[in-house]
C-alpha cells in the first residue's frame, strides 16, 4: 500500500528511500499524510529520544570496548559510570583534526560561559587514534580524513551516546571543503550528499555485497542553522546546498594535480559542471557516510563546511595560513550559535 503511493508518484528514488525508512520505524501514518522524504527524515528525528541503535547483537554483549577511543563499557547492563561522564551530552561535534577540535572545545567553553582556563583534556588519548574533548554538554571529536576513518569513530561514538543514555543528541560535522562555483570562505550546510558517482546515496561493500543507503540530512536542522546566520552580521555567506563526498582528495575530486591522473582539464570541468547542475556547491570526504550512518542510527546530524577554494578556478589550496584560520573559524561561529540556541543560552 505504502509502496504504491511512492510508485504512483513516479519517483522510484523516493520509493527506495521510503522502503529503507520503513524498516527503521513505524512510519505508516507519516507516509499516508505526506510522501516527502525530507519531512520523513525530520519526523523520524522528532520521534526518537534516547539513541536506539538497530544492532540486536549489542544487547547480547556483556561489555563493549570502544577500541579506537580506548573507552571501556565494562558492564552494558549497568552503564551508570558512562552515564555520569557522558549522559548530559546534547551535541557531538566532529571535524578532521585533533587541533581544530581542541580549538573548538576552547571556543565553545567561552561561548557557553564557562570561565575554566585549563587545557581541554583529550578523553581518547590512550587510543592514540582520535581526540575527544568534552565541554559541558558538547563533545568535540576528531575523525581523520575521509569516510573510512570517520566511520570507525562514528560507530564508537554512537555506541557511547547510547550507553550514556543521551537524550536526542545531534551530531554536527564542522569541516573544510572545496567549493563548486561559490566564493572561497562560503559556508555550506549540506542538504543531500552525493557520492563520487554523482549519486545521492552512500555505497559500501558489506559481506561482499554492494549496499546502498540514503544520504540526506534533516531539513529542519538545516533551516534552524541557516536562520541563525546572516551575511550582514557575519561578513560571509552561509548557504544550504548539496555536497559531493569522495573517497580520495585527488582523483576522487577530479583534481588534475594528484600523483597520477589519466583525464584532462576539459573532462574535469565537465564533471564539476555536471555536479554544479545537481545543486552541488562543495566537495569533501565524509558527508555521504555521516548522513547515511546517522540516518540508520536515527540520530539527527548536520554537515557545516567552509570552502577553501573554488574548484571551477583551480585545484590547489593556496590560501595563507591566516586566511585558513579565519575560514576554519567560520563554522565555529555558526555551530556555536546553533548550540547556544539549542541549549537555550
Ligand atoms: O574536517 P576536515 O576539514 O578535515 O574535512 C575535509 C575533508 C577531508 O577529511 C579533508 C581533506 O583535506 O578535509
Ligand atoms: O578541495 C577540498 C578542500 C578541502 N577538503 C576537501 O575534501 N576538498
Amino acid at each position: 500500500m505504502i509502496g504504491c503511493v511512492a510508485v504512483a508518484s513516479g519517483n522510484i528514488n523516493n520509493f527506495y528511500k521510503l522502503s529503507i525508512g520503513l524498516k527503521r520505524a513505524n512510519w505508516q501514518l507519516c507516509v499516508v499524510c505526506e510522501c516527502n522524504i525530507h519531512s520523513l527524515i525530520n519526523k523520524s528525528c522528532n520521534m526518537s529520544k534516547g539513541v536506539e541503535l538497530k544492532n540486536p547483537n549489542l544487547a547480547r554483549m556483556p561489555s563493549d570496548y570502544l577500541y579506537h577511543l580506548a573507552i571501556n563499557v565494562a558492564n552494558t547492563a549497568d552503564t551508570s559510570d558512562i552515564q555520569r561522564q557522558f549522559g548530559d551530552v546534547k551535541v557531538l561535534c566532529m571535524g578532521g583534526t585533533p587541533s581544530r577540535m581542541r580549538e573548538l572545545a576552547r571556543y565553545l567553553r567561552n561561548e557557553l560561559g564557562n570561565s575554566d582556563n585549563s587545557e581541554p583534556v583529550d578523553l581518547a588519548e590512550a587510543g592514540h587514534r582520535y581526540a575527544l574533548f568534552k565541554e559541558g554538554p558538547v563533545l568535540c571529536a576528531s575523525h581523520g580524513v575521509g569516510s573510512s576513518t570517520a566511520s570507525v569513530v562514528l560507530h564508537e561514538l554512537l555506541k557511547l551516546l547510547k550507553y550514556a543514555k543521551c537524550q536526542d543528541p545531534i551530531i554536527i560535522r564542522i569541516g573544510t571543503c572545496g567549493g563548486v562555483g561559490v566564493a572561497p570562505g562560503t559556508v555550506v550546510v549540506t542538504k543531500d550528499a552525493y557520492n563520487g558517482y554523482l549519486r545521492n546515496e552512500h555505497e559500501i561493500p558489506i559481506l561482499g555485497k554492494r549496499v546502498v543507503r540514503p544520504a540526506q540530512f534533516p531539513e529542519q536542522v538545516i533551516q534552524d542553522i541557516l536562520r541563525l546566520s546572516k551575511r550582514s552580521d557575519d561578513g560571509f555567506d552561509t548557504i544550504m546546498a548539496n555536497t559531493m563526498s569522495s573517497d580520495c582528495f585527488y582523483e576522487g575530486q577530479g583534481r588534475i594535480d594528484g600523483a597520477v591522473c589519466d583525464y584532462d582539464d576539459a573532462a574535469k570541468m565537465e564533471f564539476l559542471k555536471e555536479a554544479h547542475k545537481l545543486g552541488i556547491r562543495n566537495i569533501e570526504m565524509e558527508a555521504t557516510m555521516l548522513s547515511s550512518l546517522t540516518l540508520q542510527a536515527g540520530v539527527k546530524a548536520a554537515d557545516i563546511c567552509v570552502t577553501l577554494v573554488n574548484r571551477l578556478n583551480g585545484d590547489q589550496v593556496e590560501i595563507t595560513p591566516e586566511t585558513k584560520k579565519d575560514y576554519e573559524h567560520r563554522p565555529f561561529l555558526i555551530v556555536g550559535r546553533y548550540i547556544k540556541a539549542l541549549l537555550g543560552k
